[in-house]
C-alpha cells in the first residue's frame, strides 16, 4: 500500500525501501527519537522527503492533494485535540471534516463503548483527562473509519488493561472491515499482540522488519 524508495529527511530519516502492506497491522517500535512520529507524518503528508519518493497505491504522494489524502489516510497524533463542545461534537467532527454525513447516535455510543469511555455524548469534553480525551479522538477516528489508520503511540496515556481492551478492539475493527494501521507503540505487549509485522527503527534507520504468524 505505501512504497518508500530512497526515503531521506534532514539526516533524520534514512529509508532506502521499506513497504507497509495494505490490509495489515504494522508497529512501528524504536527509541525516543529514532524517527518514528517522522516516518508516520509522512505517510500522509504531514511532512514531505527532501529525497526519495513515497507511493501510495502506486500513486506519488507528491502528486496527490493533501487534503484529499487525509480524507482517507488518517493519523491521531501523540497530544490529540480536543475541541471546544460536547462529547458527541468531537466525535462527529472528524465525520464532518471528511465531509462524511452525521453519524446516529447510536453509533456515537457504540463508539464510546468500543475505546471505553464512559461518559454521556451531552458531557462537556474541557474536563476530560488526558487518557480520556485521547480515547476520544480515537473514537473519532473509529468514527470516521477511513481506508488507512495512523496512530502515534494511541495507548500512551491508557493503564495497561484499559491500553488491551481499547487498541484490541480498535484492531479488531480494521480486521473486520479489512483496512490498514499503521500504528507507533513503546508497549511491547501491544506491538507483539496484536501486529502483522513489526518495524524496527534505530536513528532514522530500519533496523529490523519481523512478520508475527499469528497476526
Ligand atoms: N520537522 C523537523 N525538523 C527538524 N527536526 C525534526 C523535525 N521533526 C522531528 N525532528 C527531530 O527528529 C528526531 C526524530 O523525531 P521523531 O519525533 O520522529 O522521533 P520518535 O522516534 O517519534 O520519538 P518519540 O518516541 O520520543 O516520540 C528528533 O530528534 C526530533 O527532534
Amino acid at each position: 500500500m505505501f512504497e518508500l524508495r530512497g526515503v531521506q529527511f534532514k539526516g533524520i530519516l534514512h529509508i532506502p525501501d521499506l513497504e507497509i502492506e495494505e490490509g495489515a497491522v504494522t508497529s512501528i517500535v524504536g527509541s525516543s527519537g529514532s524517527g518514528k512520529t517522522t516516518l508516520l507524518r509522512m505517510l500522509n503528508k504531514m511532512i514531505s522527503p527532501d529525497r526519495g519518493t513515497i507511493y501510495w497505491q502506486s500513486r506519488d504522494l507528491a502528486d496527490l492533494d493533501a487534503v484529499d489524502l487525509r480524507r482517507q489516510v488518517v493519523m491521531l497524533g501523540q497530544r490529540p485535540v480536543i475541541f471546544p463542545g460536547t462529547v458527541a461534537d468531537n466525535l462527529q467532527l472528524g465525520r464532518q471534516l471528511a465531509d462524511q454525513a452525521s453519524a446516529e447516535e447510536g453509533a456515537l455510543r457504540q463508539v464510546l463503548a468500543q475505546v471505553a469511555l464512559d461518559k454521556a455524548l451531552e458531557e462537556s469534553a474541557k474536563d476530560l483527562s488526558g487518557g480520556e480525551g485521547q480515547r476520544l479522538a480515537l473514537g473519532r477516528i473509529l468514527l470516521m473509519d477511513p481506508a488507512v489508520y495512523l496512530l502515534d503511540e494511541p495507548s500512551s496515556a491508557l493503564d495497561e488493561q484499559t491500553a488491551v481492551e481499547v487498541i484490541g478492539a480498535l484492531v479488531r475493527q480494521v480486521r473486520a472491515k479489512g483496512k490498514t494501521l499503521v500504528m507507533v507503540t513503546h508497549a511491547p505487549a501491544i506491538a507483539e499482540s496484536y501486529s502483522d509485522r513489526i518495524i524496527s527503527l534505530e536513528h532514522g534507520r530500519v533496523k529490523a522488519c519481523r512478520e508475527l504468524a499469528h497476526g
